[in-house]
Parts: C-alpha cells; sequence; structure tokens
C-alpha cells in the first residue's frame, strides 16, 4: 500500500431550497465537507486530492463518483448528504449500482456505532462498496454525523483500503494491534475492540439541536438536518452559500505537482523547418544525410598546393572559385602545379594544402597583365593546412539534434537543419492558451469611454496575453464575460472546443458572483483538483480538468484569482510551466537563484511569492530587492520592473523575517536587469 492514501470528498446539497427553508438555521455553523475534509485529513496518512460540491442529483453524483474512482483511482470515496428519506435524498441510489462488491460490514459498524449515540441513526439509508480498487463510504449530511461515522470506521480504513487494493493488510492489521494479528482474528472483531467512544452528541442527519430546542423530527431529510447547509451552488440563494470555502487549502507544492502530473504533452506533427519553428520541441532524433561541407572546401583566400612540392615558383594552372561546378567534377593538380582558390571553393584533386594569398609573391602574370601565371610559395605548408575536409562539420550518420531539443531562437538549430537540407521536422504541437475575463465590473481595457461607478479596466486579460506572446505560445482571446451561468458557462465551452488550456481570471473565491467553481463541476463536469492554495497572493487558484469536446487528452482549466497581481503571479507558477511541459519541453519550471535580500522581509502567515528584481551586483554577488514595499494582490504596481518572484516561507513562531543579506530562493520569471 502506498503511504498516502488519496481521498474525495464528495458533498451534495439540495439545490431547490428557497431562502425561507434556511431561517431557522444557524449560519454561522460548519458545513459536512469541509469538516469531513479537516477529519481526514488530521490522519497524515490522507491526502484529501479532490473535492466537490453538486446538487442531489442522481446523474451528477454518478458522474462525480465515477470519474473519481475511474480516471483518478483514488483510495476513498466519501460522500456527504443525500442519505436521508427526503425526496431529493438519492446518494444511496446513484452509489449502489457503481459498486462492484458491497462492504455490508462496514456500513453495518457505522449503524451499530450511530445507534448508540441517537436512535434516528436508524434513517440513515448510507452504504459502502468498493468500485475497482477505491472503497467509497456515503455519510449523512451533518457534521456531527460525518464525525460520529468517520470515527467509527476511522482505525479500520487504511486496513479495508489496503484490501480493496488487493494487499493483505498485514502491516496495517498490525499496527493496529500494536503486534501482529493473532490467527482467525477478523478485522470486524479487531474494529470493535479497537474503537473508541465518540461523543454522544445528537447531531444527525435528519435534524436535530440547532435553533429548535433539540427538536428532532424522523421526516426531515438530509438537507434539513445540514444546518450549516449553505453552498456553493448556483442557483442558491446567497443566504444559503457555504460560510467557509469547501476547498481544501493545499501546500503549493502538492497544488504543482496536482498540475505537472495532469499535463500530458501533446502529440507530435511534422513541420517546415522556418522561422514558426522557435521554440518548438523535437520529438525526434535528426539524423545528417548530407555532409558538411560535402566537397573539400578551402578556409582561405589562396592557392591550392601539394604539400610536398614545398617552397618555390609554380605555375597557376586552374582557378576555383567558390561556386557550382559546371560539370560536377574537379580540377586535377599535378606535382609542380598549383590553382588558384576563394574561400569555400572546392579543391582540385590531387591537392593537399591551402597556402594564404598573403604568403605568396606574383612572379609572372600574363601578357595583358589580367591573370596570374607563375606565383612564388613562401613558406612550406602542412598536408590538410586551411582545408576543410568532407564532413568534418557535420558527418552523414551523425546525430546533430536531439529528441526534446528546444529549437532556440538563437539560431543554431534552425542553422544546423537548414544546413543539411533537413524540411522536415517532428516536432510536439504548440499548445494553444485562451483567456477569458470575468465579471460584471470589467470593461475592455480601450474601450475609450470613461468608467462608470464600480467599473474596471481589465488589466488581467491584456496582461495574460502578452505574457503568452513573449513565451511563443498562441492564445485565443476569449474577452470578457459576464457573472451569469449562461454566458460564463457558454463562453468557456468555446474556449474549450479549441484551447488546450481555458484561462479564466476573476469569480473564484466566496462572494456570490464568484461562480466559476461550481459552473466547472455543475455544468461542465469538470473535476476540480484543488480550490485553494496556501499561498500569497492566489489563495483561491484553481485547477481542473474538463472533458475534451473534441475527445483524447481531458482539457485543463485555471480559474485564476480576479485581482491582477494574484492572476499574473499565478499564471507565472502554474499557467506557463503547464504550456511548456504540453509543448514538450522536459525543463518546464522556472530556473531559481539564491539572492541575498537587499532589506529586512516581513513574511506573511501565507508562504509568498514577492515581486522583486534579481540583480548582480558589480563585485558579482547575486541580490534581490522588492519591487515595492505594499504587495497587495490588487496593486498591479508592485510587478513593475519585476524579474523574479522571491520564494518567501510561511511566518512561523520562530521566524517573522528574512534580515538583510539572507539568501532567499528567487524564481528568475524574466531576464536579470
Ligand atoms: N470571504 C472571502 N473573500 C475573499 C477571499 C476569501 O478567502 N474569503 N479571498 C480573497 C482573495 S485572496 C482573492 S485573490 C480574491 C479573489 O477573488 P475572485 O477570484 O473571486 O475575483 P473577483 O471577486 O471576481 O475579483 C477580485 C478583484 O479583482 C478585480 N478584477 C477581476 N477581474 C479583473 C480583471 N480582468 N482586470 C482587473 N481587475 C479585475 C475585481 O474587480 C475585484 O476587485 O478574493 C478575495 N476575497
Ligand atoms: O490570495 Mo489573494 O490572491 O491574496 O489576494
Ligand atoms: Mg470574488
Amino acid at each position: 500500500m502506498s503511504s498516502t492514501l488519496r481521498v474525495g470528498v464528495l458533498t451534495t446539497y439540495n439545490a431547490t431550497l428557497s431562502v425561507s427553508d434556511t431561517a431557522s438555521q444557524d449560519p454561522a455553523a460548519d458545513t459536512s465537507g469541509p469538516s469531513l475534509c479537516r477529519l481526514v485529513e488530521a490522519e497524515p496518512r490522507y491526502i484529501v486530492e479532490v473535492t466537490a460540491c453538486i446538487p442531489d442529483d442522481h446523474k451528477a453524483i454518478q458522474k462525480t463518483v465515477t470519474a473519481w474512482c475511474d480516471d483518478l483511482d483514488l483510495h476513498l470515496v466519501l460522500t456527504t448528504g443525500g442519505t436521508g428519506f427526503g425526496v431529493r435524498d438519492c446518494t444511496p441510489e446513484a452509489v449502489l449500482p457503481l459498486l462492484d462488491r458491497q462492504t455490508p460490514g462496514i456500513s453495518h459498524l457505522i449503524f451499530a456505532k450511530s445507534i448508540q449515540i441517537t436512535p434516528f441513526a436508524a434513517l440513515s439509508r448510507a452504504v459502502s462498496g468498493i468500485r475497482g480498487q477505491t472503497l467509497i463510504l456515503t455519510f449523512p449530511g451533518s457534521p456531527k454525523a460525518v464525525k460520529e461515522n468517520f470515527e467509527a470506521v476511522a482505525k479500520m480504513l487504511p486496513h479495508a483500503i489496503d484490501l480493496a487494493r488487493g494487499g493483505t493488510g498485514k502491516k496495517t492489521h498490525e499496527k493496529m494491534q500494536g503486534g501482529p494479528r493473532p490467527s482467525g482474528t477478523t478485522p470486524a472483531a479487531v474494529e470493535e475492540k479497537g474503537q473508541t467512544e465518540s461523543s454522544h452528541s445528537h447531531g444527525h442527519e435528519h435534524g436535530h439541536g440547532h435553533g429548535h430546542g433539540g427538536h428532532t423530527c424522523f421526516h426531515h431529510s438530509d438537507r434539513e438536518a445540514r444546518t450549516d447547509a449553505a453552498s456553493l451552488g448556483l442557483g442558491t440563494p446567497v443566504s444559503r452559500r457555504l460560510r467557509k470555502s469547501p476547498y481544501p487549502l493545499i501546500p503549493m507544492d502538492q497544488a504543482l505537482s496536482s498540475v505537472m502530473d495532469r499535463v500530458v504533452p501533446l502529440p507530435s506533427v511534422q513541420k517546415p523547418v522556418d522561422g514558426l519553428l522557435i521554440g518548438a520541441v523535437l520529438d525526434e532524433d535528426v539524423v545528417a544525410v548530407e555532409a558538411v561541407p560535402g566537397y573539400r572546401a578551402s578556409i582561405l583566400d589562396g592557392y591550392a598546393v601539394i604539400d610536398t612540392d614545398g617552397p618555390g615558383q609554380y605555375p597557376v594552372t586552374a582557378v576555383s572559385i567558390a561556386a557550382a561546378s559546371s560539370d560536377g567534377s574537379a580540377t586535377t593538380l599535378l606535382p609542380g602545379q598549383i590553382a588558384r582558390i576563394t574561400t569555400g571553393g572546392a579543391l582540385p584533386d590531387g591537392a593537399t594544402a591551402v597556402v594564404m594569398v598573403e604568403d605568396t609573391l606574383l612572379v609572372k602574370s600574363s601578357e595583358d597583365g589580367t591573370r596570374e601565371e607563375t606565383v612564388e610559395i613562401l613558406a612550406k605548408v602542412r598536408k590538410g593546412e586551411a582545408i576543410r575536409e568532407i564532413g568534418s562539420d557535420i558527418q552523414v550518420g551523425q546525430t546533430v539534434l536531439k529528441k526534446g531539443q528546444v529549437i532556440s531562437a538563437v539560431g543554431g538549430e534552425i542553422g544546423v537543419l537548414a544546413s543539411i537540407g533537413v524540411q522536415k521536422v517532428l516536432v510536439r504541437q504548440r499548445p494553444v492558451v485562451g483567456f477569458l475575463s470575468t465579471g460584471n465590473e470589467v470593461v475592455n481595457h480601450d474601450n475609450g469611454e470613461a468608467l462608470k461607478m464600480g467599473q474596471i479596466r481589465d488589466s488581467n486579460r491584456p496582461t495574460l496575453i502578452a505574457a503568452t506572446k513573449a513565451a511563443g505560445f498562441d492564445y485565443f482571446d476569449l474577452g470578457i464575460a459576464p457573472d451569469s451561468p449562461e454566458d460564463l458557462e457558454a463562453a468557456i465551452k468555446g474556449g474549450l472546443a479549441k484551447c488546450d488550456i481555458v484561462v479564466t481570471t476573476g469569480g473564484v473565491s466566496m462572494g456570490e458572483m464568484d461562480l466559476l467553481k461550481p459552473i466547472l463541476e455543475q455544468k461542465l463536469g469538470a473535476t476540480i483538483h484543488f480550490g485553494r492554495i496556501m499561498m500569497k497572493p492566489g489563495k483561491p487558484t484553481t485547477f481542473a480538468t474538463v472533458p475534451n469536446p473534441n475527445g483524447g487528452q481531458p482539457r485543463l482549466m485555471f480559474a485564476l484569482p480576479g485581482n491582477p497581481v494574484s492572476a499574473t503571479v499565478t499564471f507565472h507558477l502554474f499557467v506557463l510551466p503547464a504550456l511548456r511541459k504540453l509543448a514538450g519541453y522536459e525543463t518546464y519550471m522556472w530556473p531559481s537563484v539564491q539572492a541575498a535580500v537587499a532589506h529586512d522581509v516581513r513574511l506573511d502567515e501565507r508562504p509568498e511569492y514577492q515581486r522583486a528584481v534579481v540583480s548582480v551586483t558589480p563585485e558579482g554577488s547575486i541580490k534581490v530587492q522588492s519591487t515595492d514595499k505594499n504587495q497587495m494582490s490588487s496593486r498591479m504596481v508592485s510587478m513593475l520592473g519585476a524579474n523574479s518572484l522571491m520564494v518567501l516561507p510561511g511566518r512561523t513562531a520562530e521566524r517573522d523575517s528574512i534580515s538583510t543579506g539572507q539568501k532567499i530562493e528567487c524564481l528568475l520569471i524574466s531576464n536579470l536587469g
């Protein structure tokens, strides 16, 4: 069993609730999804890799659970919600047909524990089982029930997961037992012994004490018990929105590998050798089928000689000016003869060296004075001197370029390919990225009109498009979409049809107009791999994979935060490396240097990517300076002149700043200043 167990947490909610349904509910209460994530991640062996919050919809539940089991091959899928008696509660009905095998023992164990706490546990219709190698448990929709249910199975879960994946479960079992398992002890029996009493709260999926003096109600459905039941759903009244993000705050390195592990380089195509090839990554070794030079060529302007003739006066019997030979053959030099030759001219057969004109004297010219007839060779020359032999630059059969090599803008690769007559090469397709700005307040930066109260100019799209162009990638400008589900869905779908990556900015945080996450999950069938990162700026950065409307590899979707600096920084940290990997680059992350900070830097509680200028001092050391003391994510001026992002760790009790002169890692996102 791998050391980390990858978990998916699916929260379902009733999207048809009206505002009045929430009247008696405690809006500050936690939600079951985030509670479950916290419970799971309290155990270091688990990592919540994906979460989703979707309506109580049979098909939507099946789609998500199937994708998590079959595509993501998670170890464990936990659902919360939809297990009660409510008319819309359909999680068991959705999940049951997906199971290859049911695990009634686990369901009974949960039931046995829950019924000790409240008789209303009898109203849970939760199921559990295995699909492929993934264990699936369905929990009710209240945080308390979720806690009790999870605690009921917590000790046994790793063992169950191990068995579901074909393991023997021996290790886990021994660990649980504090030693090797005595033969004949069943996992269930072990579990019973290992259980601790969970707190006797009354929280269960069908109603309890919030605001109602402990009322319990048999017929209440799952949704009503979710006293916290706000949601991130579309069409859900703001009063019912989630008050805590259901997306776990994951560390940056996890977010980066979550993205990069899902980026598969694009297929390859034959492309002509020309300037459009710059930036492309070769997907084949290129072997020379022509030699360079293709004939014995002179390096100098002078005389082709036979070295053994030595210094002396010789008749000039032939001329070789660099040009194609009219009959395809070379002239022949006999001992005692020399030939006039220019740089690049073909050597006559028999010539063994070239003497430069500066090392000769004219002895006799023709009668009309136009031709050299006799020339004196002043110095001795060595055999082979000033001759480029056939293939001395590139031999036939030599591998000149390697698969994976980038066709640089410097010119070397194009030059070599051209010199050996290669007309087409196999290169990775270049990805295309689409940019969509979102927000009712956002207007085109160049519309020429004065801004109305509440409007802002779209700085994100021009910024990201410019950075994309500079990196040599193609893009589609998808314009601006207002904060309406229909407009956003249509604009993103348009982008997905023609772009390998779609990047949106705005609408990913906690506001009622922040619709990107629910649209991705509920309208586009996307799998959100993360929705929040422990970083500054860029906390709500969202990454999803979306089914490709044209078939093939899923599309990648980055829903970046709207704040301009957050959008720009996360674009550099995630999108450009993803584009480079898609394009086949083997090195796709930014290079970094250690630089001494030129001033004290205060640390934020979140690991921070501060905009900075890295430079080389006259003494040759590398220093770094923040661009701006006030590094707010809305202040685009903090990007001015930045060539680097300082990688600052989060503040700890031991360290709250970096002192002047201390070295810090800096990512180089542009040339050194
Ligand atoms: N209750 C909470 N509120 C916020 C949180 C949070 O955790 N809880 N996170 C904050 C953080 S951090 C960020 S970053 C932002 C992200 O906001 P959104 O991605 O939802 O973006 P919007 O709300 O649409 O816009 C934010 C900001 O950016 C301006 N904007 C949007 N698009 C553009 C554009 N194309 N060009 C220029 N400026 C743009 C927009 O007008 C807003 O001022 O959320 C915090 N809130
Ligand atoms: O994380 Mo946000 O991007 O700070 O403003
Ligand atoms: Mg917002």
